[in-house]
């Protein structure tokens, strides 16, 4: 995607190092910040400089292979593969990735390890762009489907980032808007502000408006009014995990715009690339880890004052205890369908065997 003319990847490997856009700082300022140790790269993701399941696998990989300068026994690779395993817990696609890579370092002779992980971790971001693009492409078909049907604008609603920002390149649930803006569909979405850590406000807004797709921003408490009254068409989100069975777990919040869509029949998209399927778990609500966040996201706010400086500030009344869920799992039957780098499929077994008769086999 492109910043004020010019294309950039949410993380690119540069020198010794590995540059990322620093998501902390948006959308107030685009900065980029450069991870040089497996430390940089874990302290990157578990405080949110990057996020997004695919783009947290990606930089995972790069921290690995940072970290094969320094020690690339394998017990160098065990180490730093716990260290980021432990960032963040939810996302499938941390454990995937350095799963992936780790299997290739271990058939490498140990002196040929650091250039083996720095090509693995290019490769899979390369496959994460590809992926997203036929993310784009699959999506954008369902889009210019209900546009020609109302002859007008398509209004869709997400929730949280899963734009660009969130993988290397695209997104996975704005990549359809893209491909359909693009593609000359009219397209306005509904974008969730997503509390605690305002993405959607802060992020997708301004992936939105950089690549001028007409949005409209809503509190999270808004979107039931907005279904009841007819002005949403489809909602699409994206996923960090996603069950074999077609349970979807994203940013605490998504299941009640599932159910709300569910309630007012809007179609509810879940937009994911392979790498997102847990194909060892069926059952999302038990058994998929929900991350608990520090309570300061929910009791304090950060943002940029009238006089251009930054500030941060307590909303909550001080004392009172707090809660920090980061995810939630959307149930298969809330779900219309998933749409994958290979195609839209139902939200279940079948469905997903269907598109991946090769990795539902080998689970
Ligand atoms: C393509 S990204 C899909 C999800 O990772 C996204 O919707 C999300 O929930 C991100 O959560 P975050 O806590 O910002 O990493």
């Amino acid at each position: 995607m492109k910043i004020d003319g010019q294309p950039y990847r949410t993380i690119f490997p540069d020198g010794d190092a590995v540059t990322v856009i620093d998501q902390t700082r948006l959308p107030f300022a685009f900065e980029l910040k450069r991870l040089a140790s497996l430390d940089d790269a874990a302290v990157a993701i578990r405080t949110m400089v990057v996020r997004g399941a695919p783009l947290i696998g990606v930089t995972a990989a790069y921290g690995l292979a940072l970290a094969m300068r320094a020690d690339a026994s394998e017990a160098g690779i065990e180490r730093a593969c716990a260290t980021l395993a432990a960032t963040r817990p939810t996302a499938i696609n941390l454990r995937w990735a350095l799963d992936r890579a780790a299997a290739v370092l271990h058939r490498a002779p140990e002196a040929e390890r650091e250039k083996t992980a720095f090509a693995e971790a290019a490769r899979i971001a390369d496959e994460d762009v590809e992926s997203c693009r036929s993310i784009g492409e699959h999506g954008a078909k369902i889009l210019a489907e209900i546009a020609a049907k109302k002859s007008g604008t398509v209004n869709v609603l997400t929730h949280c980032n899963a734009g660009w920002l969130a993988t290397v390149d695209w997104g996975t649930a704005l990549a359809p808007i893209y491909v359909a803006h693009d593609a000359g569909v009219p397209v306005h979405v509904y974008v969730d502000e997503t509390r605690p850590r305002n993405q959607g406000a802060a992020l997708t807004a301004f992936e939105l408006n950089a690549h001028g797709v007409p949005h409209t921003v809503i509190a999270d408490n808004a979107g039931g009014h907005l279904m009841q009254h007819r002005a949403v068409d489809v909602c699409i989100v994206g996923s960090d995990r996603t069950t074999a069975s077609g349970d979807v777990c994203n940013k605490i919040g998504t299941y009640l715009k599932a159910l709300a869509a569910f309630d007012n029949r809007v179609p509810f998209y879940a937009a994911l690339p392979f790498s997102t399927i847990d194909w060892t778990l069926d059952d999302g609500v038990r058994d998929i880890p929900i991350e608990e966040r520090d309570a300061r996201e929910v009791t304090h706010l950060t943002g940029r004052t009238e006089d251009g400086g930054f500030a941060t500030v307590q909303v909550v009344s001080p004392g009172s205890p707090v809660a920090n869920p980061a995810f939630d799992v959307t149930p298969a039957r809330l779900v219309t369908g998933i749409i994958t780098e290979r195609g839209v499929c139902a939200a279940s077994h079948e469905g997903l065997a269907g598109l991946y008769p090769e990795r539902r086999r080998a689970a």
